[in-house]
């Protein structure tokens, strides 16, 4: 695909921009159709699965968006292919974290269910024996920057922003969270950008080691994706996998041994008059720019 045609797509919404990948990276295209909150497209020359969030504009998590998510990790797993690429198929937005409209006002049990959810895709990605790689089309805020930061490797685009903006909505971040974040940028840096709720620009975010590489517009980075997943196409995948798992345990074990203590922190937080407060003032903020 050359350059005008995918910078033309990008102006179009999701369904013609993955098409136009497909068409020319594609050759095994999976059963999965439009309606798909997740696509999930193998190319079976490479071994390597491309998964994108298809719920544009702005890719954000609904329960339904994370079980379907979740599915799709197991399938990567189970069917042993080579690597996955995480993607959107949003034009400008990787994702912008959890559906605020899920926090807004919950039903309790659904609110544990989508954090429960998460939490699942969390623990997945973040162990998964295959290797990973964000190729970050947009914007990753919250959940999506955390998703981002589950994969091994982050590639992002120009004049994009990227943060764990928590505590600037009223929700402290998990103890889980420092750790994964001290296992990219120096700690010093994560405790700043954590405690203020640091959106960061792309070049920002390059500059502190959140992401790894600039790309200049999504198809190359896939390109670039694909790249990082061929380095490790000689290496056995079970040793692979299981040093990978070593230098994650910390994480993995918080988010596993914690779930239910989580999950109740996080409802209390978001059940907070506070949060509910900045969840309506970030949607009020959004609808008035306009
Ligand atoms: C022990 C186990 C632990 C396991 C977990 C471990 C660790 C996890 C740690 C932390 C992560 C998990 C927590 C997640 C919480 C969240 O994700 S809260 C949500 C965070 N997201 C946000 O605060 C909103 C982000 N959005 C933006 O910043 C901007 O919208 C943007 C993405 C940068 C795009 O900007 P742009 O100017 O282009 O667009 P607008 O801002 O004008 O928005 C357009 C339109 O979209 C709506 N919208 C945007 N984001 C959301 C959203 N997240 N939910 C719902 N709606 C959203 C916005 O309201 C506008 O709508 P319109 O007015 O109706 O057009």
């Amino acid at each position: 695909m050359n350059s005008t045609c995918l910078q033309k797509t990008t102006r179009i919404l999701n369904k013609n921009v993955f098409k136009c990948f497909l068409n020319s990276h594609i050759r095994n295209q999976s059963s999965a159709t439009n309606q798909s909150l997740i696509l999930t497209d193998v190319n079976d020359k490479t071994g390597f699965a491309t998964v994108a969030f298809n719920r544009p504009p702005m890719s954000n998590f609904t329960l339904e968006l994370l079980q379907d998510f979740s599915k799709s990790l197991d399938e990567v797993e189970s069917k042993n292919y080579k690597g996955m690429i995480l993607t959107s198929t949003s034009p400008t937005v990787f994702s912008a974290g959890l559906d605020l409209k899920e926090l807004l006002n919950p039903e309790p049990a659904r609110l544990k269910a989508l954090r429960t959810a998460y939490i699942d895709c969390c623990i997945k990605l973040y162990s998964s024996m295959y290797p990973t790689v964000a190729a970050i089309n947009g914007h990753a805020i919250g959940g999506g920057c955390f998703i981002a930061m589950a994969c091994e490797y982050r590639i992002m685009l120009p004049n994009s922003k990227i943060g764990l903006n928590e505590t600037q909505l009223g929700i402290a971040i998990p103890e889980v969270a420092v750790h994964a974040t001290r296992n990219i940028i120096s700690s010093r840096d994560a405790e700043m950008a954590l405690t203020l709720g640091s959106v960061f620009t792309t070049d920002e975010a390059l500059k502190i080691g959140l992401i790894d590489e600039v790309a200049e517009n999504k198809e190359d980075a896939l390109a670039k994706s694909e790249k990082f997943l061929s380095l490790f196409k000689k290496i056995p995948k079970r040793a692979r996998g299981i040093t990978k798992q070593f230098f994650r345990k910390k994480v993995i074990d918080l988010m596993t041994n914690n779930r239910e203590k989580d999950v109740e922190a996080f409802v209390s937080y978001v059940m907070n008059p506070a949060s509910q407060k900045s969840f309506q003032a970030f949607l009020d903020e959004a609808k008035n720019k306009k």
